[in-house]
């Protein structure tokens, strides 16, 4: 009887039978049967486990598939539809899908208030999931965006005007009041959020460096595009591919940078206060009081701030901006209400607040292009049942469906932008305080519900009237014409404004100055 081959790569079929067939085998272990368990061992690491849960799934696995990567690609582009699908045959029913980071429950709308505060559903976890970097000290970010930042509003709003006026020259030159220009908006809108945000965050230096301000713009990039391919792989494979993808190693040099740039600035300011000659009040002084003698890294926490802050807040005044140009009539009636606010309060927080319908308008771009297409995401710390019989194991994702923002029987005409419906909702007893931009609840997620709801929202909402202020007095604003209009982008549960879009400006003689 032919023996195997030693090796089982050069194993002929027919040495392979004989193989089988020899009674010995059972008994004698050879690197065949150990190279037989481990592949099965890998097989059963990468399959995970298969779960037995009766909540209907909308992507499963079929039998021969071994991992989620086909089925993260596929959901990537076709999300959207599935889910609007799902919600709007079965409005009250929990589904199963595979998204980004694997396996997520969706909850439907009506549970959110049941998990906003549950202490059992953890939000860190979610976060480190989903991008790990973005969860290192983030309890010092949040302590410092709920301490300082928001306290401080009134005093931050003075300075935001000023370096918006002076990055909105910048951005959109403009000799006479004649010519029309065109912009490549999301470009330069980052360019303006990431120059304001970070006068707040790092002071007038800092947020001047154009060093500095090419990592705070790449590093969200080029980390959340980092993790997004990353979770394309099997997790046991993750922690050797993420040094050869080349947005993880962009990602790992803008730390490096965002440390050296830091670094700098830290020992000049440590001389500077050693004299007694000059007190500092931003966040870099902020996160020092925050950690209180803690050791913790600078560079990380203000790369995590600004990776919450700029995008998402680029992201929302482009809409506005887009949704306006799309919606002109109501440009006039805004100009006035900022103008007569302005006259009256100067720079100030409760000037701001006064703008209801520059609130209602932004609060309306966020309706239609919140940050995704479900929110909450969490991770059970233990099994759970919900109060509608939905069981969620120990470790499994679950988030809510955001179905509500574009639900006809939540809003009138969902799909209609209508600048002014907020306003109107404000105008209603017992509505006065739930349709504020910054007030959150199950028909408007836009910032999250409950204990985890975005605490930067009050600085958002304020940086975001202060740039659309100027950008309104100071510029005439058009689509191009004959140019394919905005449309929203989805990509798996994220939504965004239209990357592509540029607008038409021109320059206009503002009311009163500022
Ligand atoms: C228009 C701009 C913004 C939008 C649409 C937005 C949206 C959100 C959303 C949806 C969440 C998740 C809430 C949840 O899951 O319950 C969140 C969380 C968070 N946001 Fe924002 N955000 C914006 C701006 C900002 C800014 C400017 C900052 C910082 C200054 C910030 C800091 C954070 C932080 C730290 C969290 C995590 C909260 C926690 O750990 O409990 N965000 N944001």
């Amino acid at each position: 009887m032919a023996q195997p081959s030693s090796s089982p790569s050069v194993a002929s079929f027919e040495g392979f039978r004989a193989w089988v067939d020899d009674p010995t085998i059972i008994s004698t272990p050879t690197p065949y049967v150990l190279a037989a368990a481990f592949a099965v061992a890998v097989l059963f690491l990468f399959q995970g486990q298969k779960s037995t849960s009766p909540i209907p799934h909308l992507n499963p696995r079929n039998t021969l598939e071994f991992t989620d990567t086909h089925r993260k690609k596929d959901f990537l582009t076709r999300s959207r539809a599935m889910l609007d699908a799902w919600f709007r045959d079965h409005p009250d029913k929990t589904v199963r899908v595979i998204g980004d980071t694997g396996e997520v429950t969706v909850l439907p709308p009506h549970l959110t208030n049941e998990i906003r505060n549950d202490p059992r559903l953890s939000f860190s976890r979610w976060v480190y999931k989903g991008f790990r970097e973005g969860s290192r000290e983030s309890h010092i970010v949040q302590g410092v965006i709920m301490k300082d930042l928001t306290k401080y509003l009134n005093k931050v709003t003075e300075p935001l005007a000023e370096e918006t006026a002076l990055v909105v020259e910048e951005q959109y030159p403009a000799s006479d009041n004649k010519a029309w220009h065109t912009t490549h908006l999301r470009e330069s809108m980052l360019r303006v959020v990431s120059r304001v945000s970070s006068r707040v965050f790092l002071g007038d230096e800092v947020c001047r460096n154009g060093d500095w301000l090419n990592v705070t713009r790449n590093y969200t990039v080029n980390g959340f595009r980092g993790a997004e391919e990353l979770r394309l792989w099997p997790g046991p494979l993750r922690f050797f591919a993420h040094w050869f993808l080349p947005s993880c190693t962009r990602a790992r040099a803008d730390v490096r940078e965002a440390r050296r740039i830091l670094n700098e600035v830290l020992e000049k300011r440590r001389a500077l206060k050693q004299s007694g000659e000059v007190e500092f009040d931003d966040a870099i002084e902020w996160f020092e009081r925050e950690a209180k003698g803690r050791d913790y890294d600078p560079a990380v926490v203000q790369l995590t701030l600004s990776s919450a802050a700029i995008h998402t807040t680029t992201d929302l005044i482009s809409q506005v901006m887009m949704d306006l140009c799309s919606n002109p009539e109501i440009i006039d009636e805004l100009r006035q209400e900022i103008v007569r606010a302005l006259t009256e309060g100067g720079w100030k927080k409760t000037t701001l607040y006064s703008m209801k319908l520059l609130d209602s308008a932004i609060k309306e771009s966020l309706r239609m292009n919140p940050t995704g297409i479900i929110s909450l995401r969490r991770v059970a710390e233990d099994n759970i049942r919900f109060s509608d019989g939905t069981f969620v194991p120990k470790n499994g994702i679950i988030a809510v469906s955001a179905q509500n923002m574009w639900d006809p029987k939540t809003y009138d005409k969902p799909n209609e932008w209508d600048g002014r419906r907020f306003l109107r909702m404000r105008e209603t007893p017992g509505q006065e305080n739930t349709a504020q931009l910054v007030s959150t609840g199950p028909e408007h997620l836009g910032f999250g519900h409950g204990q985890h709801a975005c605490p930067g929202r009050f600085f958002a909402s304020n940086e975001a009237k202060v740039v659309l202020i100027h950008l309104l007095l100071k510029y005439d604003w058009r689509l191009v014409k004959g140019a394919p209009p905005p449309k929203i982008q989805h990509s798996g549960f994220s939504l965004s404004a239209d990357p592509t879009i540029k607008l038409e400006y021109r320059r206009r003689t503002p009311e009163i100055e500022i």
